[in-house]
């Protein structure tokens, strides 16, 4: 889809393809003009954010409210040393498609990205099809409509069905009505500037493990009234069964993140600010 792109376009990573749900994101936190360059997997994306030449920011999902989170790409995230600045959390809907007018007995096998279907089990379950995880919903769509494969049915979103012209054979298939899935925004440090009323922030660290220590940690983000909207652990590699920790903080105003990074630095080990950034609205 990397169409050529006029002057004051912004290049905008995104995991997907054309119809795909990064791109609906990307297009929901800089606008419909902005050029999506496609990647195949989580880890391209991270690599072309990090080539200034290829990309101006990206797109990552990293959690869903019905599929959890995607703990892989917390790893990409750290390692990449990129910043969160913005998030995006929107409201995904899955719709089963075919070819036209191949009717639900003759599928055989269902294809799609491995976290849309995940959101869709409980209807999976009650067929006897052979799920094959793809690179992304649209690009399995505009698969199948290439293909004309008369067996192969693919979860994605409304917008796929659309353009690649297949039928949504069934609408609406996720579990939970309330499925929401989070994009985070990412950019490089050095392009990183200060966010006006930003009012969230993403931190990692880890502790020296001793008892209580996380605790410690957590009491003190609380002493200043900062909502801690999400701790998610991970072990160190390598390590003896030691934890680090990634946390996301919301607030009101930013006095309130500084003082608490000034009281947890003493009781945390490799501190580091992910970024801060404005909170995002359901969409
Ligand atoms: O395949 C897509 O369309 C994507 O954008 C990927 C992705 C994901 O990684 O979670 C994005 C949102 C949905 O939760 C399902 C799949």
């Amino acid at each position: 889809m990397n169409k050529k792109n006029k002057p004051n376009e912004l290049n905008i990573a995104i995991q997907g393809y054309e119809g795909s749900f990064h791109q609906e994101a990307a297009q929901t936190f800089f606008g419909k003009n902005m050029n999506a360059v496609c990647c195949d997997t989580f880890r391209d994306v991270i690599k072309v954010v990090l080539n200034k030449k290829e990309s101006d920011a990206g797109v990552m999902a990293i959690e869903n409210t019905i599929a959890g989170s995607i703990l892989p790409n917390y790893n990409l995230l750290h390692k990449s040393g990129l910043k969160i600045v913005g998030e995006v959390y929107m409201l995904i809907r899955q719709n089963l498609m075919v070819n036209i007018g191949v009717p639900l007995e003759d599928i055989k096998e269902v294809h799609s990205h491995s976290m849309a279907l995940q959101q869709c089990f409980k209807y999976l379950d009650e067929h006897r099809w052979k799920l094959v995880e793809t690179e992304d919903t649209a690009l399995s769509a505009k698969k199948l409509a290439k293909s004309k494969n008369p067996h192969v049915g693919v979860i994605a979103s409304r917008l796929a069905a659309e353009i690649y012209d297949l039928e949504m054979i069934a609408p609406n298939i996720h579990t939970m009505k309330n499925n929401y899935t989070r994009f985070l925004i990412l950019n490089r440090e050095e392009d990183v500037v200060e966010i006006e009323g930003a009012n969230k922030a993403s931190i990692y660290f880890h502790t020296d493990n001793s008892k209580g220590s996380l605790a410690k940690v957590l009491n003190k983000i609380n002493e200043v009234d900062i909502n801690l909207s999400k701790l998610q652990s991970f072990p160190i590699p390598g390590s003896d069964w030691k934890y680090s920790f990634h946390v996301d903080m919301e607030f009101s105003d930013i006095k309130q993140l500084h003082h608490a990074l000034e009281m947890i630095t003493p009781l945390t080990e490799e501190l580091r600010v992910n970024g801060i950034y404005k909170k995002g609205k359901n969409m």
